[in-house]
């Protein structure tokens, strides 16, 4: 029988986070997560009674091809999670045309992706306090990041902010990938951000507000 994955929502919108904010992307969202954080601004799309249209590689990979756009998100959820996620990738890789990042929430070994040709890019989160679910975080990926992937500290307090510096420094991160800083939306000032990077020097760290957000209704779906 053919694989199949279930999405609960495709659409075309600017990308809110990341290294390519600002460019238009293909986002699908994947049903399902393991982790329960906080926070969590898509908490719709992790019930077990949430509506999903159930797709093959294939029918996500022409859905996406049809849209135009070549950059592709690929969320939930937990996209990394899901059953059988290679295969898609793999195939969402080897079209040379398309630029694949994917946004995972750090517990998941990144072990089985990294070798893919022409692999996806990792927009990886360190889970803080704020989230609940630090302990869940799997360090060992950090040695498999590179310059086209991204850590991303969502913070929601100052101590937050202090742990991922520690975290920045036990693990070496800088330099070694793009470094984010995200508020929790609308919990944070991120004024108190900026000020706590200048008094850290904070050099190769970038403050990231999630643009869609500010554009469009923060709890609007689909955007
Ligand atoms: C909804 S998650 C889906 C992908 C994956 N499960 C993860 O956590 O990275 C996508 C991104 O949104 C971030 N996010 C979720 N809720 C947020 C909030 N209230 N404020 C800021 N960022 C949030 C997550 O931390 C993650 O970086
Ligand atoms: N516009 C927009 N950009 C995004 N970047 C990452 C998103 C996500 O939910 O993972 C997201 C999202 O939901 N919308
Ligand atoms: S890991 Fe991502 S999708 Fe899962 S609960 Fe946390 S923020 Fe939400
Ligand atoms: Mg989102």
């Amino acid at each position: 029988m053919e694989r199949t994955y279930e999405v609960v929502e495709h659409f075309v919108s600017i990308n809110g986070e990341g290294p390519l904010a600002g460019q238009l992307a293909v986002f699908v969202r994947f049903k399902g997560c393991n982790l329960s954080c906080l926070y969590c601004d898509t908490k719709w799309a992790n019930e077990p009674d949430v509506p999903a249209r159930v797709m093959t590689a294939e029918e996500i990979h022409q859905a996406i091809m049809e849209t135009g756009v070549r950059n592709v998100t690929l969320t939930g959820g937990e996209p990394l999670d899901r059953p059988y996620i290679s295969e898609l990738l793999e195939k969402l890789a080897a079209n040379h045309l398309l630029h694949v990042e994917i946004e995972t929430n750090g517990s998941v070994s990144l072990a089985p992706f990294v070798n893919i040709p022409n692999r996806p890019s990792f927009t990886m989160d360190y889970k803080l306090s704020c989230s609940g679910m630090e302990t869940a975080m799997d360090t060992d990926n950090f040695s498999l990041l590179t310059e086209k992937d991204t850590v991303k500290f969502v913070t929601g307090s100052l101590a937050d902010c202090e742990r991922a510096v520690e975290i920045m420094k036990q693990f070496r991160l800088i330099g070694r990938c793009h470094l984010y800083f995200s508020p929790v939306f609308g919990s944070i000032d991120p004024a108190d951000i900026v000020e706590f990077m200048k008094e850290q020097q904070l050099n190769g760290v970038n403050l990231q507000i999630q643009m869609h957000k500010v554009i469009w209704d923060p709890d609007r779906r689909g955007v």
